[in-house]
Formats: structure tokens, C-alpha cells, sequence
């Protein structure tokens, strides 16, 4: 099965972390954490800056790996790592995204989360 190489940003302020909300495509409505593909050349690291950039038009600092999730889905296989971030400037403006929204650790539940994405939460509730 071809394997699908993503990256995601963790970003958390406040206690609360930012999540998006899918506007078109396979996982249209999907709850998600920004993020996308890694292009041929590019580090995880650089793929990251770039897609927050076309998605939100903000810059970020990428720190550490939090996470690397692998998931089965029916047509591929997902290997997304999953970085701690900071915004360094911009106003995370939805260029892409339908929605998004600050969630306390209390709020993770309240959303319907991209199928990898539900393994990342448990791990993340302890993190806030
Ligand atoms: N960004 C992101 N993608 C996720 C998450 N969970 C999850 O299963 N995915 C999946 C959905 C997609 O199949 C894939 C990400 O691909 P994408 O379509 O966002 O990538 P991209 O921005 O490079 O898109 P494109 O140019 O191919 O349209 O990873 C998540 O939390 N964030």
C-alpha cells in the first residue's frame, strides 16, 4: 500500500489547542490539525512552515516531535509526524479551512476528528 508522508502543527495557547475544520474533499468536514503533504526535497520541518503559510498565512516556529501517528486507511497508509509549534506572526486566517477553534482538554471530544487523528488526542489531553 503506498504510504502518504504528512505533517501536522500542534499549536496550544492558553491551555487550548488549535484545530481546523476540512471544507472540501474525501474528509470534507473532518476535524484535523493544520498541516498537509511532504513535497519531494523538502524536511518535515520545512513542508510544515510552507503549508501553514498557504493554509493560514501565518509563520510558524516548529519545535519538537510530539508524535508520529501511523494509520491504516482503506486506501493508503498515513505516516503523519506531529510537531509542537509557535506562531511567530500572522492571525492564523482561514485561506482553506472552513472552521477552526481553540479546544481545552475538555473540548477534544466535542469535535468529529479525521480517523488518525482520534489516537493523537488521548496523548494530547495530557500535554494540557
Ligand atoms: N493536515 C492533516 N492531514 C491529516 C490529519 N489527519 C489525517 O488523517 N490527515 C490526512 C488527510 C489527508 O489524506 C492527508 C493530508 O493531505 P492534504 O490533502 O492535507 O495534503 P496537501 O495539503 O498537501 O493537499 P493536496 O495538495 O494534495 O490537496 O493526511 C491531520 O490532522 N492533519
Amino acid at each position: 500500500m503506498e504510504t502518504i508522508n504528512v505533517v501536522a502543527a500542534i499549536i496550544i495557547k492558553n491551555g487550548k489547542i488549535f484545530t481546523t475544520q476540512r471544507g472540501y474533499g474525501k474528509f470534507k468536514d473532518g476535524w484535523e490539525f493544520p498541516g498537509g503533504k511532504i513535497e519531494e526535497g523538502e524536511t518535515p520541518q520545512e513542508a510544515l512552515k510552507r503549508e501553514m503559510k498557504e493554509e493560514l498565512d501565518t509563520v510558524i516556529e516548529v519545535h519538537k516531535l510530539l508524535d508520529t501517528i501511523e494509520y491504516d486507511y482503506p486506501e493508503f497508509h498515513l505516516s503523519m509526524r506531529c510537531y509542537l509549534c509557535s506562531v511567530i506572526h500572522g492571525t492564523l486566517k482561514l485561506c482553506e479551512h472552513k472552521d477552526a477553534k481553540w479546544l481545552g482538554k475538555d473540548e477534544l471530544n466535542s469535535v468529529d476528528w479525521l480517523p488518525a487523528d482520534i489516537a493523537l488526542i488521548e496523548r494530547l489531553k495530557r500535554l494540557l
